[in-house]
């Protein structure tokens, strides 16, 4: 498995060298114009303000679809149809050790309802928000990538 990406390398890491991997479950919808959603993480929690796409993590019990539909559900009041699994990134934060499953989305209903006070924003390469969590900044590229996007991704 290749190395995790490290963010805030120079902070300190909670729970030592064998803290165990989060799994995360992210949702990446997109629109038929193929703008995409972004989310701002709520007050209170860590990287507060950042850019992301909405998610959170797998409970004990829970495959990552499932956790994506119930955090999609919980976090921002959509049903979400197909989950198409794209990409698979770890990330190394200060706060945990995180497995990201990034999965396309391209239908869903319901309207859009922060239930957490975030914001919201669809937007195209390259994004106008920021700062964007630092797990997040490689999905661009990876957009940047399959659009044949030429420029600054962020
Ligand atoms: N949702 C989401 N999380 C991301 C992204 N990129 C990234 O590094 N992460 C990280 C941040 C967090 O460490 C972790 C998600 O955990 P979270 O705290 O948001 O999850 P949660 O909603 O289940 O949180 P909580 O109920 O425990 O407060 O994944 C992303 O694009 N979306």
């Amino acid at each position: 498995m290749s190395e995790p990406l490290v963010a805030d390398g120079h902070r300190p890491r909670e729970g030592g060298p064998d803290r165990k991997e989060v799994e995360v479950a992210v949702g990446v919808l997109i629109r038929d114009d193929g703008a995409f959603l972004l989310t701002s993480r709520p007050a209170g929690k860590v990287y507060e303000g950042y850019w992301e796409f909405p998610g959170g993590k797998v409970e004990p019990g829970e495959t990552v679809e499932q956790a994506l539909r119930r955090e999609l559900q919980e976090e921002i009041g959509v049903t979400i149809a197909a989950v198409h699994p794209w990409r698979v990134e770890r990330v190394d934060y200060p706060h945990a050790l995180v497995r990201l499953n990034f999965c396309k989305v391209y239908e869903w209903s319901g309207a859009l309802h922060m239930h957490e006070g975030q914001q919201f924003a669809w937007q195209q390469l390259p994004v106008t928000v920021q700062p964007v969590l630092p797990g997040t900044v490689p999905v661009l590229k990876w957009f940047a990538e399959e659009r044949g996007f030429v420029g600054a991704t962020h």
